[in-house]
């Protein structure tokens, strides 16, 4: 599903890479958590995969593509197949639970009658159902970030990216959302996880890719956190 071929990456005017030589294998449906501290590149391999930015050397295929050549115009089409959910929600205010979901159908352009049956079996799903016409504003951290996924994963896309998402969390309100990423993930979704939260990665007991200084320095299956 996703292949980093010796991929470096180098912002503007940085002397050192933010990522370096980079090589792995993501397949479908597999659970990966990329770990490392701040500044290890985490994000950056994030924002490579949703084509943010270009590889500055290597190739990167994602979902059959290779983002290396591919052309500007066809990236929205990569990035309705991409989820992506973040440490700070970002729902849009003022709005309910229904219609943030639903926003989501409505820029691709799909039906009303599919979004009124689509949105309701997503909540559901996430564990929101009757709550559909809260506001934003009246939920919880832990119910945000439901909504987050429900709008991340209601296109069905092939992978889902998320940031850092029990960053804001408690830790047993973190529990309840990896309980619904791993349900997730079940339906042959492609989940990558970047986190800081170890407890959670040694429960788990996923794939591990650790990043240090923007080399790949660890790949283990069934791993744990285990970084300073
Ligand atoms: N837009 C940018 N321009 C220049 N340098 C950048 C940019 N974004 C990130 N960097 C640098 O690239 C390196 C990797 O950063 P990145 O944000 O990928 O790390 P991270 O592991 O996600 O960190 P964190 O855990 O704090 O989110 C760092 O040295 C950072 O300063």
């Amino acid at each position: 599903m996703i292949t980093f071929e010796d991929v470096t990456k180098f912002y503007p005017g940085q002397d050192r890479a933010a990522l370096r030589n980079i090589n792995l294998e993501i397949g479908k449906g597999e659970f990966v958590f990329l770990v490392g501290q701040s500044g290890s590149g985490k994000s950056t391999f994030l924002r490579l995969i949703l084509r943010e930015y270009r590889p500055t050397k290597g190739t990167l295929y994602v979902a059959g593509k290779n983002l290396t050549t591919m052309n500007q115009w066809k990236v929205p089409a990569l990035r309705r197949q991409i989820g992506t959910v973040f440490q700070d929600f970002r729902l849009l205010p003022g709005k309910t639970v229904f219609e943030n979901v639903a926003f989501a159908l409505q820029v691709i352009g799909k039906p009303q009658r599919l979004i009124k049956q689509i949105v309701p079996e997503t909540l559901e799903l996430v564990g929101l159902a009757g709550k559909e016409n809260r506001q934003n504003e009246e939920l919880s951290g832990g119910e945000q970030q439901r909504v987050a996924i429900a709008r991340a994963f209601v296109n069905r896309p092939k992978i889902l990216i998320a940031d850092e998402p029990t960053g804001n969390l408690d830790p047993e309100t973190s529990v309840g959302i990896m309980k619904l990423l791993d349900r997730i993930n079940r339906t042959d979704t492609t989940v990558i996880m970047a986190t800081h939260d170890s407890s959670i990665v040694d429960q788990m007991r996923r794939r591990v890719l650790e990043l240090r200084q923007g080399e790949l320095v660890r790949d283990q299956t069934k791993g744990v956190y285990g970084t300073a």
